[in-house]
């Protein structure tokens, strides 16, 4: 397959470093992390060991593929929508966090498919990406149902390796990852611990709610989670991460901007919407907004 990254960061560049072994790469990011790759080879350590040679751009116009997948922040997928939209793409798959499908969709189409991944990377250093977990990439049509394109992308992604298979029931998955990261992501980016701390009382009972008001709000929108199974989920999780730092952490700890709107807010803003309570979910999009807002990291719109 010829397969387009857009969003050369630490999740796109190991699952395309790791597809780059066996189908034609092309890496959209940003320098200098691309001016190394297309000097010195993308390095993959940790849980997996590669040096390769994918395709590597700064460029995202006029972009040709059979599959693009997109992993850049949650905040930046209307721009990498809209470069997408301009090129030659026949299928495109987003791997991020939060839900972010209809953004995508939007602008793209019926060709978008949802996916899921929880493998962990970390960017070293440019041309450098750290595989800090093995974990499994899901991918399916957006309103659910088996599809053979949907087969075909799983197939590739385990022609390179990658563990991957196709779910005709995306739309339960995303929001049980949905309630996963509502409950895990920002309760430990306010309180900087590591997911193990949610194990028991007292940071688990307000990621619980969170998860909980999660699942209210995907029955409403016609998925079947139910307040336990998203609880199950998440403490899985967390016995599972216990000593990783959530993505949010991590950008809190960086002084970077969260993808708070696409978790915590989207969980808010489809409660309205669905005329369900979500006051947990709220209190958390507001200070963790707060933290943003201190430190000149929001757009000078978003509130
Ligand atoms: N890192 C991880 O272990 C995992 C991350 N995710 C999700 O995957 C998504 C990406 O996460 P990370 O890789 O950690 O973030 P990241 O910030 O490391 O990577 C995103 C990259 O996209 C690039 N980018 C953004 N807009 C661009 C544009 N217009 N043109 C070129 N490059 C552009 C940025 O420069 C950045 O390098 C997030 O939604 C995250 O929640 C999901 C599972 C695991
Ligand atoms: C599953 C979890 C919470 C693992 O840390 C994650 O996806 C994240 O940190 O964003």
């Amino acid at each position: 397959m010829d397969i387009v990254v857009f969003g050369a960061g630490a999740l796109g560049s190991l699952v395309g470093g790791a597809l780059a072994g066996k189908h034609a790469v092309t890496l959209v990011g940003r320098d200098p992390h691309v001016a190394r790759i297309r000097e010195d080879g993308l390095r993959i350590s940790g849980e997996l060991d590669a040096l390769v040679h994918p395709e590597a751009t700064t460029d995202p116009a006029g972009l040709v593929a059979d599959l693009a997948l997109v992993t850049v922040k949650a905040y930046d997928t209307a721009e990498a929508a809209e470069a997408l939209a301009d090129g030659d793409v026949d299928l495109v798959c987003s791997l991020q966090n939060g839900l972010t499908e209809g953004t995508l969709r939007e602008r793209l189409g019926d060709r978008v498919l949802a996916g899921t991944a929880t493998y962990g990377a970390e960017l070293v250093d440019p041309g450098h990406v750290r595989c800090t977990g093995l974990g499994r990439i899901h991918v399916g049509e957006l309103d659910d149902g088996g599809s053979d394109r949907a087969e075909r992308v799983a197939a590739a992604f385990r022609a390179a390796e990658l563990d991957c298979e196709a779910d005709p029931a995306m739309a339960r998955r995303r929001w049980e990852k949905l309630a996963v990261n509502a409950g895990i992501n920002a309760v430990t980016a306010l309180a900087g611990v590591e997911n193990g701390a949610l194990a028991g009382p007292p940071g688990a009972r307000t990621a619980e709610r969170a998860a909980r008001e999660t699942a209210r709000v995907a029955r409403a929108e016609g998925v079947d989670l139910t307040d336990d199974d998203a609880v199950t989920a998440l403490r899985d999780v967390v016995d599972e991460t216990a000593a990783n730092r959530s993505s949010m952490y991590q950008d809190v700890r960086a002084g970077r901007r969260t993808e708070v709107e696409a978790i915590n807010g989207a969980v808010v803003d489809l409660g309205r919407a669905n005329a369900v309570a979500t006051p947990t979910n709220g209190t958390l999009a507001e200070l963790v907004r707060t933290w943003e807002a201190a430190r000149d990291l929001r757009p000078p719109d978003a509130d």
